[in-house]
């Protein structure tokens, strides 16, 4: 078979290059000389962007596929269990404004829906929708972790993803893919790219290891673009008419103490001109306020973060790095992939960042073509993908703005403007207002944020919703009493059951947990 996609060269040594070369490499490669082989290459001049601190759930799943093991990637990266984000001051800013997104959906999602018998019965007892349907978020609230040092690895009683120190996962990543995969790893300069007459990519023009050849290439050089920028010339569609915040400036905390507990969820506060990520690591806080230019200066924005981490992170110093809002008008053109920040990226409010690197690699790992024949037809479907999952993030992003009731400041109010919000988005609402948010909204078989999602933002937020023409009564009421009542149940004896989140971490790092 000629062009046989053997070689795989990865330019770039962020989380994405080496969530790439990783999964490739324990996927496809083996002992066999004349196999799959994967080379990467990474500046060691151009740093990566060393942010990026929050997971999705689909990283366990990651980790077990490139064969690492959770206690080693919780010691090595300070790493932490998140579940999920609490949004603090983003529907009218009084001080008790605040709502979980959980990683759990909701209770008996598959037979019944629990929001018209959540604003029916429950909405009347004070009680906020993540806590009614499920009990993650009390174990948020009270510091409990989603499982116990017995728990085997990667196993949980709630469903978990994980906060982490950007660099160090690099770290762990490469030493593994080098030492353990058979990854090949060159740190050097790529100085230019050499294209073939059909324009396919043949190699790539290093400053001190000469040409690398290769069958595939993985553009993973971050805001650079190399090559499907520099040279496919893919634009870059731009949407900072819908998603305003432009910049963020990152700052780490530490503790006041080494006992101090560490929060299990990411934090979101609503500011002036945008909202600040408050994340937890065993050593220290990340935090960072992602802000509109537009909307404030950025010496308020500096004095508005430092009001919000106080004396304790005084000391440090701020990193400011700007925002391009957006994605490339596609993803893979001949034989280069587009993989991490070249593909494109938004302001980290849901953290979906390093899930879509996942989604990415995963469709290159599973189905590595075999040739350039397929190589083809499987590029229009991974375009045809990530142009889905790029529109539906956009639209999820601008959802926890629209249904903002905050008046207060030009940047509130210029996000409920409807120019700002994408029609997709206007539809879907005007649906939800007589059915919530269902499986049937979402047929795409790997939607980024589904409808549990959007429940949690909507219901939370306190979006005007009209089900009184769902059914109320007969076996639907029943199962919905008793959804509730199981669901107290469980919120009470997991919360007694679960340790506090920062004395299993303290375990794992002593004793580890259970190998599966
Ligand atoms: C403020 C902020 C907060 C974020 N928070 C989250 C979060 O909570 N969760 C999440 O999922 N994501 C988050 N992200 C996104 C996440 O950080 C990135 O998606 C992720 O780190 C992937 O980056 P990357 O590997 O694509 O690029 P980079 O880390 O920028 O790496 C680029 C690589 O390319 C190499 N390179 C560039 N040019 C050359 C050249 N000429 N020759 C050789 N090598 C070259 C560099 O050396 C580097 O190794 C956040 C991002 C920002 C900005």
């Amino acid at each position: 078979m000629t062009n046989r996609i053997k070689h795989i060269v990865i330019v770039g040594g962020g989380s994405a290059g080496w969530i790439a070369a990783a999964r490739i490499a324990a996927k496809n490669c083996t002992d066999d000389p004349d196999g799959v082989h994967v080379t990467l290459v990474e500046s060691a001049a151009i740093g990566t962007i060393g942010v990026g601190e929050g997971t999705w759930p689909t990283m366990r799943n990651t980790l077990k596929k490139i064969g690492i093991s959770e206690t080693e990637f919780i010691r090595q990266c300070d790493g932490a269990f998140k579940q999920g984000a609490k949004f603090v001051g983003w529907t009218d800013g009084t001080p008790q404004d605040g709502y979980y997104h959980p990683l759990n959906p909701p209770h008996a999602a598959t037979q019944i829906d629990l929001s018209s018998h959540w604003i029916r019965t429950r909405i009347k007892e004070g009680l906020d929708f993540a806590d009614a349907v499920d009990f993650q978020a009390a174990l948020c609230e009270a510091g409990r972790a989603p499982k116990s040092i017995t728990t085997p690895e990667y196993g949980g009683l709630a469903n978990y993803a994980y906060h982490l120190d950007a660099v160090k996962f690099a770290k762990l990543l490469s030493e593994f893919s080098v030492q353990k995969l058979g990854v090949r790893h060159v740190v050097d300069d790529v100085t230019s790219i050499n294209q073939s007459e059909d324009g396919y990519i043949s190699s790539i023009e290093t400053k001190l290891h000469g040409t690398i050849a290769g069958d595939l290439f993985l553009d993973c050089s971050g805001f650079a673009a190399l090559m499907i920028e520099g040279v496919y010339g893919v634009p870059f569609v731009p949407c900072n008419d819908i998603l305003f915040a432009d910049h963020a400036l990152a700052l780490q905390v530490p503790y006041e103490r080494d006992d101090a507990p560490v929060a299990t969820h990411t934090i979101s506060t609503a500011q002036d001109a945008g909202w600040i990520w408050d994340i937890g690591l065993p050593t220290r806080r990340g935090t960072g306020y992602v802000y509109s230019s537009n909307h404030t200066s950025h010496d308020e924005a500096e004095a508005t973060l430092r009001r919000y981490v106080g004396v304790i992170g005084a000391e440090g110093s701020t990193r400011r790095i700007k925002i391009r809002a957006g994605h490339r008008e596609t993803f893979w053109v001949k034989n280069c992939v587009a993989v991490g920040l070249s593909n494109g990226f938004l302001e980290p409010l849901e953290a979906s960042a390093l899930m879509l690197i996942e989604t990415a690699v995963d469709f290159v790992a599973d189905r590595l073509p075999e040739n350039r024949d397929s190589m083809t037809v499987l590029s229009k479907q991974f375009n045809a993908a990530f142009t889905h999952h790029w529109e539906r993030i956009i639209e999820f992003l601008k959802l926890h703005y629209v249904l903002t009731k905050r008046d207060d400041t030009a940047f509130w109010r210029d996000n409920r403007n409807p120019g700002s919000i994408p029609e997709g988005l206007k539809e879907r609402l005007e649906l939800w207002r007589y059915h919530p948010p269902s499986v049937q909204d979402f047929p795409y078989h790997k939607e980024i944020f589904s409808w549990p999602s959007y429940q949690y933002v909507m219901h939370g937020m306190g979006f005007e919703a009209d089900y009184a023409a769902l059914p109320s009564s007969g076996p639907d009421e029943q199962l919905a009493k008793h959804c509730f009542a199981t669901v107290a149940q469980s919120r009470q004896k997991s919360v007694a059951e679960m340790p506090m989140h920062r004395e299993l971490l303290n375990k794992i790092n002593q004793y580890g947990l259970q190998p599966v």
